[in-house]
C-alpha cells in the first residue's frame, strides 16, 4: 500500500514544489512539508520525520541536495533527487549518497509517481532482504554446527556465507591477543570460487618466516576495538605505521583494505573477524551495518564452537597442527567454463551469486570482450528464470529505425516493409531476462520507450493498439562510460538510474594478467581438440610476454590468438607468438572481432572511432574530418552514405 507515506518537497522554484504538492497529494500520499534550502529541510527531518524525500540538487543557500543527501543516508531516510540534467561531476557526487532514483525535469505526472513507487519498493524490499538475508545466514550457521565437518571447516563455512555481503580474499579469526597466551589465530586465503587455503599457526609461521613468540608479540600490538571498522587506502596505511600482525599479514598477501568485526561473545570476550582484500576501496558503511546485524548470529556460533570439547581456541596450547592446507568445496562449480582465479574475477563471482537471486536488474560494465556476455548468461544460469529464455539483442548492431520493432514487435502494415507481425524480443523474452548488449548506443527516442516500459511493465507492438503485459528482467551491458554519456547528454539520465541498481564492473584482461595461463591453457584445448592436433601447451617463454602484452581486444583477443597459433604450429609446442605490435593494436581496437568484415564495415567502424575520439565534432581543428585527413563535406557524405548519425557513432 503506497497511500499516507509522509514525503518532504526539497525543492527551491515555488511553482514545481506546488506542482509536485498537488501531484502528491491527489496520488494519496502527506505532505509533510515543503522546504526550498538544506536548513529549513533538516528542520523539517527533525520534527515530521518523513519516510521519504524528493530533493532538488541546486538549493537556495550554499549548500546542495547533495550535501542533505549526505545526511538523510545517515539518517536512513530514502530520497530521489529531482533535477535538470547535470553535469559529470554532480552526476558522480550524487551517484555517491546511493538515491533510490532520479527524476528528470522537465518531468510528467506519471513519471514521479512511478519513480516515487519503484523507490518505495526498493527501499521496502532491501529491508525484506536484510531480513531474509540474517534468516539464511542463521540456518546456515546453525547447519554448520550440526554438521560433521571439522572445527577449523567449521569456521571457514560460517565465513564463506558471508563472502556474497562482505567480500574477502583474507580472513583471520582469532581472540584479542595477550601477552601471555600462546598464538592462535585461523586463517583462510581464497585462491579459487569457492578454495581456500587454510592457514594456522604453523602454517603461518613457515609462510611469514616469523616465530611463535614474535607472531604473538605482533598481535598484541594490533589495534583492538569494540566496534566494527573499515580501512580504505589513506586509513590503512594509518593503521598499518607500526609493526604489527595485521601489517605482516597485509604485506604477505598484498592485501588493501580490511575490516574489522569484533564479536562479542556471551561471556564478555571478544573474538575478531577480520576481513581484508587484495581492493583497495572493498568496503563501506553498508558493511558496517551489515556487521552490526549479523554480530548475534556469529557470537552465538563462535560461542558453540570455543565451547567445543575438539576447539583449539580454548588450550593453551594449540594442538591444532594437522595440515588441512586446502579446502575445496564439493558442491558443483557455478562458474565452471568461466577461467581465472584473479582476485578481480572472483568478485565478480561474488557480485553474481548476490544478484542472480534477486529480480533487480543488472548493469554489465566493462571493456569489449571481457565476458560481459558470459556473465550475463551466467546470472540468469542461476536464477529463477533459468527455464525460462535468455533473449539478447545488440543495441549497437541495429539501424535506429529497426530498434523499435526488434524490442517492441510490429503489427503486420504497421510501416512499409511490415509484411508480416513481428514479435519483438521483449515478448520473446516473457518470464525470463532480456540482455541489452551496448546499451550505451540506444539511439535518445528509443531510450525513453524503452523506459516506459521497464516502468510500465507493458509494451505496444508498433501499429498495435492494445498494450501487452510483460515479465522480464533486463540484464544491460556496455563498454561506455555512461556516466558521461549522460553527462554529455546522449544517455537519460532516468534510464541510467533505472538500470543502474546493481552494477557488475568486468575487469580487463591487463589488471588480471594471473588469469592468462589458465585461459591460454583453456582455449589450447578447446582448439587443439577442434582442429584435431596434438599441441601440449605453451612455452614459458611466451606466457610471459602474454603478460606483458596490453589485450585491448581482452578474452575474445586471446582466445583468437591461440586459436589461430594451434592452427599455425608445427610442433606439439606453441614456442613462439607473434603478438601484434602498437600499430596493430590501435587497429584491433577499432576492430576488436578478428573476422574479416567488408569493406564499408571497416569505413563505418573506422568512422565511428574518429567520432568517438572527437566527441562527435566533424568540422575544424579537433575534428573527425581533420583526424581523418578528409574534406569535412566528404566525411559527411560518407556518414550519410553508411547510415551513420553524429549521436550515433560517439
Ligand atoms: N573467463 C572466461 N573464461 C573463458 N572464456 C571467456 C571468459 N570470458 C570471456 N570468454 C570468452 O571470450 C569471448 C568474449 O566474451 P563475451 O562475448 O562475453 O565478451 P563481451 O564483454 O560481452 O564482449 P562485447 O562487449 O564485445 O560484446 C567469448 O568467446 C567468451 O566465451
Amino acid at each position: 500500500m503506497i497511500s499516507r507515506k509522509n514525503i518532504l518537497v526539497v525543492e527551491d522554484e515555488f511553482i514545481i514544489a506546488d506542482v509536485l504538492t498537488n501531484i502528491f497529494k491527489t496520488a494519496g500520499y502527506n505532505i509533510c512539508g515543503v522546504a526550498d534550502n538544506v536548513t529549513e529541510a533538516l528542520d523539517m527531518i527533525e520534527h515530521s520525520r518523513p519516510d521519504f524525500v524528493l530533493v532538488d540538487i541546486f538549493l537556495k543557500g550554499k549548500t546542495t541536495g547533495i550535501d542533505l543527501a549526505h545526511r538523510l543516508m545517515e539518517m536512513n531516510i530514502p530520497f530521489i533527487y529531482i533535477s535538470a540534467n547535470a553535469n559529470e561531476k554532480v552526476l558522480e557526487a550524487a551517484k555517491v549518497t546511493r538515491p533510490y532514483g532520479f527524476v528528470v525535469k522537465p518531468f510528467r505526472e506519471k513519471d514521479v509517481l512511478i519513480a516515487l513507487d519503484i523507490a518505495i519498493y526498493r527501499h521496502e524490499n532491501q529491508r525484506e532482504n536484510g531480513a531474509r538475508q540474517n534468516a539464511m545466514l542463521q540456518k546456515k550457521a546453525s547447519e554448520i554446527l550440526a554438521s560433521s565437518k571439522k572445527w577449523e571447516h567449521k569456521v571457514l563455512e560460517v565465513g564463506k556465507s558471508l563472502q556474497p555481503f562482505i567480500p574477502f580474499e583474507f580472513l583471520s579469526v582469532g581472540m584479542q591477543q595477550q601477552e601471555d597466551e600462546d598464538f592462535y589465530e585461523l586463517s583462510f586465503f581464497r585462491i579459487a570460487y569457492d578454495e581456500y587455503q587454510l592457514l594456522d599457526a604453523p602454517e603461518l609461521m613457515v609462510v611469514t618466516k616469523q616465530k611463535k613468540h614474535e607472531l604473538t608479540r605482533l598481535k598484541t600490538a594490533d589495534k583492538y576495538s569494540q566496534l566494527a571498522e573499515y580501512y580504505n587506502e589513506q586509513e590503512m596505511s594509518e593503521l598499518l605505521s607500526g609493526s604489527s600482525f595485521k601489517k605482516l599479514l597485509v604485506d604477505t598477501y598484498g592485501l588493501k583494505s580490511h575490516l574489522s568485526v569484533p564479536v562479542h561473545l556471551p561471556d564478555s570476550r571478544i573474538c575478531y573477524f577480520n576481513f581484508y582484500s587484495r581492493r583497495s576501496t572493498a568496503y563501506q558503511d553498508d558493511h558496517l551495518v551489515l556487521s552490526d546485524r549479523v554480530q548475534p548470529l556469529l557470537a552465538n556460533f563462535m560461542a558453540a564452537m570455543i565451547n567445543a570439547p575438539n576447539s583449539p581456541m580454548v588450550q593453551k596450547e594449540s594442538n591444532y597442527a594437522v595440515k588441512h592446507p586446502v579446502s575445496k568445496s564439493d558442491q558443483p562449480n557455478p562458474f565452471a567454463g568461466i577461467i581465472g582465479g584473479s582476485h578481480l574475477l572472483l568478485t565478480v563471482f561474488d557480485h553474481v551469486m548476490q544478484v542472480s537471486g534477486a529480480d533487480s536488474s543488472v548493469l554489465i560494465l566493462g571493456e569489449s570482450g571481457t565476458g560481459k556476455e558470459k556473465i550475463a548468461e551466467r546470472i540468469h544460469a542461476l536464477s529463477r528464470r533459468k527455464e525460462k529464455p535468455f533473449v539478447k539483442i545488440n543495441c549497437a548492431a541495429l539501424p535506429a529505425t529497426l530498434i523499435d520493432s526488434e524490442l517492441f514487435g510490429h503489427e503486420k502494415g504497421a510501416f512499409t516493409g511490415a509484411y508480416d507481425k513481428k514479435i519483438g524480443k521483449f515478448e520473446q523474452a516473457h518470464g525470463g531476462t532480456l540482455f541489452l548488449d551496448e546499451i550505451g548506443e540506444l539511439p535518445l527516442e528509443s531510450q525513453s520507450k524503452l523506459l516506459r516500459v521497464l516502468q510500465e511493465r507493458e509494451i505496444e507492438r508498433i501499429g498495435g493498439r492494445t498494450t501487452i503485459k510483460t515479465d522480464v528482467r533486463i540484464i544491460a551491458a556496455t563498454n561506455r562510460n555512461l556516466e558521461k554519456e549522460v553527462a554529455d547528454g546522449r544517455f537519460r539520465l532516468d534510464l541510467f538510474y533505472r538500470i543502474n541498481v546493481f552494477p557488475i564492473v568486468m575487469p580487463p584482461l591487463r589488471e588480471r594478467t594471473e588469469d592468462i595461463p589458465d585461459l591460454a591453457k583453456y582455449f589450447l584445448n578447446i582448439y587443439a581438440r577442434k582442429t584435431g592436433k596434438v599441441v601440449r601447451g605453451i612455452a614459458p617463454q611466451v606466457l610471459d610476454s602474454m603478460k606483458n602484452y596490453h589485450w585491448p581486444g581482452n578474452i575474445r583477443e586471446l582466445e583468437n590468438l591461440i586459436e589461430r597459433n594451434v592452427l599455425l604450429t608445427r610442433d606439439d609446442m606453441i614456442n613462439s607468438m607473434a603478438l601484434p605490435t602498437q600499430l596493430e593494436q590501435n587497429v584491433n581496437a577499432v576492430v576488436t572481432e578478428q573476422k574479416i568484415i567488408t569493406m564499408s564495415e571497416g569505413e563505418r567502424a573506422h568512422i565511428i572511432a574518429a567520432l568517438r575520439k572527437c566527441n562527435g565534432k566533424i568540422w575544424g581543428e579537433g575534428g573527425a574530418a581533420s583526424l581523418l585527413n578528409l574534406p569535412p563535406t566528404t566525411l559527411n557524405s560518407k556518414m550519410k552514405k553508411l547510415g551513420i548519425r553524429k549521436d550515433f557513432g560517439i
